[in-house]
């Protein structure tokens, strides 16, 4: 072989390696690196009482734990807290809805929350890297499993396990078949972004003249649930998420209706009532991987997000910095 020809079937090779690895990183599920993983021992990771507040106090500020995780009937009946804002960051002009709402629900922390010494918990998104990551035995493991929207255990232990201490859902979020996918005692949390799902879920409990319109998607109409498993969120852990760490406007004018995602949300809930707080199965494929599946349960594209009021790479960037700040710790990569 020439000199020259050498050189030209280097460059070939040079090449062929260039154009697999630009392959093999499109192909991957999306392009992050792996930067933010934490590799789990098979020993308990120690858990320091009030850890997770002083980090919560760093990004949120020193007074959010003084406010209560559940809304409480005696803040609307016996108060009548003023609300500075409307849903979904405070509860103005919903206040009659509520009432009733709270008059058949609870807004207490169960007792076998409320006796941990430290309470380690885990954040389960909905995201596709849950897949296969067979974590069902290590998310059993925590105190508290807090898990989103309808994403379902049935038929998917063994990467996403079968506890789930927390459900945060709103109605066209709500599974239809709750008994199958959260245990008797789970609390079901609901998260309001209208009055009429304060409405929706006093038809469900009262067992009044259900309502169709008003909502995206068609929530149940039947709910088999307990009423003692009900609670509603303070809309104030939205109104912090939104703020503090998406820096979104709290009054926002009627067309940008910009708000965090249940999961970030349900993050932002985990600093104030856990002293550890680790997550998994969050993170987004990039905007142009248009054709990679986003959850683990089911085949849809970041596509079926447009319009729904989210900023995905907004809300990576403040994952990062609680995963770097050492606020929480992630069980799969991101
Ligand atoms: C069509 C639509 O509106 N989809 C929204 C769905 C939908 O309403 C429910 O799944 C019920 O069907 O809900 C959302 O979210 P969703 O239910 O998809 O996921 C719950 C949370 O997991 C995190 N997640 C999910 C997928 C992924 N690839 N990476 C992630 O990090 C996010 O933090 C996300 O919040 C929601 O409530 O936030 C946000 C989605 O925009
Ligand atoms: C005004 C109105 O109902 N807007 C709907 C959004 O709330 C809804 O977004 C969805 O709203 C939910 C609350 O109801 C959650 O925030 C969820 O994360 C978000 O995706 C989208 C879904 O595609 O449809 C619009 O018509």
């Amino acid at each position: 072989m020439t000199s020259k020809s050498r050189c030209k079937f280097l460059a070939m090779l040079a090449l062929v390696f260039v154009v697999v690895m630009v392959w093999y990183s499109i192909s991957r599920e999306d392009t992050y690196f792996e930067l933010f993983y934490f590799p789990i021992s098979e020993k308990k990771e120690p858990c320091f009482q009030g850890e997770a507040e002083r980090q919560a106090s760093k990004i949120f500020g020193n007074h959010s734990r003084e406010q209560p995780i559940f809304l409480q009937l005696k803040d609307y009946f016996w108060v009548k807290t003023p609300s500075t804002y409307e849903l979904p960051f405070g509860t103005k002009g919903s206040e009659d809805l509520l009432l009733r709402v709270l008059a058949i629900t609870s807004y207490s922390i169960p007792e076998s929350i409320q006796s941990l010494q430290c309470r380690r918990c885990v954040v389960v998104g909905n995201g596709h890297r849950l897949r296969n990551s067979s974590l069902g035995n290590v998310i059993n493991k925590y105190d508290v499993v807090i898990r989103l929207n309808n994403a379902p255990v049935a038929g998917y232990e063994g990467d996403v396990g079968s506890k789930t201490t927390i459900r945060l859902f709103y109605p066209e979020s709500a599974h239809f078949d709750p008994k199958i996918e959260n245990n008797p005692d789970t609390l079901l949390v609901l998260v309001a972004f209208k009055a009429m799902d304060f409405h929706w879920i006093e038809t469900i409990l009262s067992d009044k003249k259900r309502v169709r319109k008003g909502f995206w998607k068609q929530p149940p109409l039947i709910w088999d649930v307990n009423p003692k498993q009900i609670r509603i969120l303070n809309p104030f852990f939205m109104e912090i998420a939104a703020d503090k760490l998406l820096s979104l406007p709290i009054q926002q004018s009627r067309k940008i209706k910009q708000k965090p995602t249940t999961g970030l949300l349900a993050i932002t809930l985990a600093l104030h009532l856990c002293d550890l707080v680790h997550i998994a199965g969050f993170g987004y494929p990039d905007a142009y991987n248009k054709k990679q599946t986003i959850h683990y349960y089911e085949q849809i594209t970041l596509k079926s997000m447009a319009g729904s009021g989210h900023n995905v790479s907004q809300e990576a960037l403040a994952i990062k910095r609680m995963l770097e700040m050492g606020a929480v710790k992630n069980l799969t990569y991101f």
